[in-house]
């Protein structure tokens, strides 16, 4: 496995997330121009009647592939409550779809994000894991930064005593291109706290993670 616990890595977010007087937005008129040219660059007729359409299609699809650039991971976060639990609370399975930012090919599997109160029990609603993962899929990404990203915004929020988060993927990259591996996986981990200090708390959360119970 491999583990995923330094920094944050490349995803320079101040770029994309201003004020609220500024919000950045995706230019679908200079990502369809985009496509148009790729699809001449290919020796297509961007022009034939299956094609009109798909510069601002796929320009549209993009739009929503990398939304999670112009959503500030902080304001997923904001609502959280006190409940007196100091416990693991963990979400397994959530389904992602991202991109590396290599290829510009898709990697999916799944997520599995955890943490462990504060003391004060702060917490937050479970669909929140589910969309702190999301966005940070929706980017162009490697899929360690996505798995560390996830970490240090829940780090960031909730202040826990501790977080893991595992994610499992298959890199069309390798599979329908390139190296050809179609059906390897990828599985990547970041741990905080005391997921990282305890070996006992952290093989109880993978075995959680692995088997559910
Ligand atoms: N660490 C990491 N590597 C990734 C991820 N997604 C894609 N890659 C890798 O990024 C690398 C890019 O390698 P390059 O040699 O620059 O590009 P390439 O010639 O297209 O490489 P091949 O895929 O081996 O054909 C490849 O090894 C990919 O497998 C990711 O999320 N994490
Ligand atoms: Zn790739």
């Amino acid at each position: 496995m491999t583990s995923a616990t330094g920094p944050s890595g490349s995803g320079d977010e101040s770029r994309l997330i201003h004020g609220a007087n500024e919000k950045p937005a995706f230019d679908h008129d200079r990502a369809e121009a985009a496509i148009r040219e790729l699809l001449c660059a290919a020796g297509e007729d961007p022009d034939r009647e299956g094609l009109r359409e798909t510069p601002s299609r796929v320009a549209r699809a993009y739009q929503e592939l990398f939304a999670g650039l112009y959503i500030d991971p902080d304001e997923v976060l904001d609502r959280t409550f006190d409940e007196a639990h100091e416990e693991l609370v963990l979400v397994r399975d959530i389904p992602v779809y991202s991109q590396c930012e290599h290829h510009l090919l898709p990697f999916h599997g799944t997520a599995h994000v955890g943490y462990i109160p504060n003391e004060h029990g702060r917490v937050t609603g479970l669909s929140k894991l589910a969309r702190l993962a999301d966005l940070y899929a929706k980017r162009p990404q490697v899929q360690e930064r996505l798995t560390s990203q996830i970490a240090d915004a829940l780090v960031r929020k909730l202040e826990p005593r501790g977080v893991i988060v595992v994610v499992e993927a298959e890199h069309l990259c390798m599979g329908m291109r390139g190296v050809r591996k179609a059906g390897s996986t990828t599985t990547t981990s970041a741990v905080r706290g005391i997921f990282r200090s305890s070996a006992s708390s952290r093989s109880e959360a993978l075995a959680l993670i692995r088997d559910g119970r």
